[in-house]
């Protein structure tokens, strides 16, 4: 972005402190960011407060409050090159301040206004599972012809998504935007604010699902992604789920589906997850770099995109050449004693934990296969029964090793005899996988992120 200060107090209907107006038409603001260890010279801070303010909340489905309020370290961007800082009320600090009556509603008008003056086309992606891999999948496509912003990472929330498009090149001309949710509403506020042309559903699972109940109530959320789709945008989605089918037959908009049945628009087949993953997407071959079957599905949505933008099937599969993809997705690593890792510690949920246990299950190796699995977390008052369907998946597979982590995983470690770890004993976990550990082996990691076992992977390496 590229606003004076002063154009960013008029946006935001602000008050300058400690700045004439002179100097806010001349000083101009690059970046902006929420933690003022990350800020870059010329970057606008961001405090999140550590307080709910009520009034906001009404139009806001979602709100972040911060643990430690961010005004405590308006002196911390100052001193690492902010030029600038929103805030809710005024601190002791001689960097100029917008003052406004909530800096996260600040954040929004701004992001607003920048997407509208740069006005690329709009992507967004959503889905219980595969948001992160698909959106990294269209980027990558996409940028073989047009110039593509996309969203760092999982950044995904209310404060991730404007951030997002505040940083975005201002030569832009197609964002890629990760969307998450966790209750509803949330993606109806994030749909309408980046006004879609095109709206995704990557695939319906039980994330999250301790706030929704039932899968039908994940779909609902889900299916807001379309609240904000322009006129004539285009919603595609996962085919094979017949939740989505039910709910875009009430959609009279354009629409178009991906899957493994052949009734399917962009229909996937004859997949083989060998050294790399082939797939067949109608009549065109590709393949691609990723772990898993499932990854076929996400690649024939990117497909179903880029298809959308006339590209060739050979610049698609250029694109999945040159793929890049977010860190601690099914990530290939190799440990200090030789080992692969696979490194999925990023999330985890029933569907994506069975499809995991298969991908090690199926990994090519003369060593033994470990597997490593810490607690599926925001499962609700399933979350027991959920842990324990994965004795059948894990039993059947017939690892040479299991160790489960974490509170949830004791009842299912006592009911297969598996080695278990308190989350607060990673180390002794660590040590234990070490001393176990060689050169032909395959660990996989999975976990929900609150059970870090990004630790583990990194005490391996
Ligand atoms: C409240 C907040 O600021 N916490 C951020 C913070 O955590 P912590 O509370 O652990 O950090 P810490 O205690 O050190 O500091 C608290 C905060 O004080 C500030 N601070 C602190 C110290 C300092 O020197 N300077 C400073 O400015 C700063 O704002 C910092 O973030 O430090 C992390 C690393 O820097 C950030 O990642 C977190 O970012 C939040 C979660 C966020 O909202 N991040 C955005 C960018 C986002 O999109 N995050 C996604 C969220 C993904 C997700 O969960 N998605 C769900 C759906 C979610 C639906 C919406 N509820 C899904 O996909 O299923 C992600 O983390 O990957
Ligand atoms: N289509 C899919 N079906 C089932 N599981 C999947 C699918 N795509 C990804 N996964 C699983 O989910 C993990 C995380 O993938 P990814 O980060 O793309 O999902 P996500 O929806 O973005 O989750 P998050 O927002 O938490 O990052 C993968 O490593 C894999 O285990
Ligand atoms: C981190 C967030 N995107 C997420 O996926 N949360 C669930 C609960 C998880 O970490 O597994």
């Amino acid at each position: 972005m590229h606003y004076s200060i002063a154009e960013i107090c008029k946006i935001v209907d602000g008050k300058l402190i400690n700045i004439s107006n002179r100097q806010a038409n001349e000083t101009f603001v690059d970046s902006l960011d929420f933690d003022s260890r990350k800020i870059k010279q010329g970057a606008l801070f961001l405090p999140i407060s550590d307080h709910d303010n009520a009034s906001v909340h009404k139009l806001f489905s979602d709100y972040t409050i911060a643990e430690k309020d961010g005004h405590k370290f308006i002196n911390s961007a100052l001193k690492n090159g902010a030029v600038a800082s929103f805030a809710d009320h005024i601190v002791q600090t001689s960097l100029p301040l917008i003052l406004v009556s909530d800096t996260q509603l600040a954040l929004w008008a701004l992001a607003k206004n920048y997407l509208n003056k740069i006005n690329p086309k709009r992507i967004a992606v959503t889905g219980s599972n595969g948001k992160t891999t698909t959106k990294d999948l269209i980027a990558s496509v996409l940028s073989r012809k047009y110039k593509v912003h996309r969203t760092v990472a999982s950044n995904n929330n209310e404060i991730g998504v404007p951030t997002t498009i505040l940083n975005m090149p201002a030569d832009t001309e197609i964002a890629v935007i990760e969307m998450g949710m966790d209750h509803l509403g949330q993606l109806t506020a994030l749909s309408k604010m980046l006004e879609p042309n095109i709206s995704l559903i990557t695939m319906i699972g039980e994330a999250h699902i301790e706030f929704f109940k039932t899968r039908d109530k994940i779909a609902d959320a889900k299916m807001e992604i379309i609240k904000g789709l322009k006129k004539d945008g285009t919603f595609i989605y996962d085919g094979d789920e017949i939740l989505l089918k039910e709910r875009a037959d009430l959609f009279s908009g354009e629409k178009v589906t991906f899957g493994e049945k052949e009734s399917n628009n962009f229909w996937v087949s004859q997949i083989e997850d060998k050294k790399r993953l082939s797939f067949k997407v109608n009549q065109e071959t590709y393949s691609v770099n990723l772990l898993g079957k499932f990854n076929a599905d996400n690649c024939a949505a990117a497909v179903a995109v880029a298809k959308e933008f006339n590209l060739s099937s050979k610049t698609i599969q250029e694109g999945f050449d040159n793929l890049q993809i977010t860190k601690n997705r099914l990530q290939l690593l190799t440990g200090s004693k030789g080992e692969t890792i696979i490194s999925d510690v990023y999330n985890s949920n029933p569907t994506a934990a069975i499809k995991a246990i298969e991908i090690l299950k199926d990994f090519p190796t003369r060593g033994k296969k470990i597997l490593v699995l810490g607690d599926m977390l925001e499962l609700g008052d399933q979350e027991v029964s959920l842990h324990l369907a994965l004795k059948a998946p894990i039993e059947r597979a017939a690892f040479d090793e299991v160790y489960l982590v974490g509170p949830i995983m004791k009842s299912l470690a006592v009911k297969m005899q598996a080695r278990w770890y308190d989350k607060a004993f990673l180390t002794d976990l660590s040590r234990d996988l070490q001393s176990s550990l060689s050169k032909n082996d395959v660990v996989l990691l999975k976990a929900s992120h609150g059970i870090h076992l990004e630790k583990v992977e990194r005490a391996l390496i």
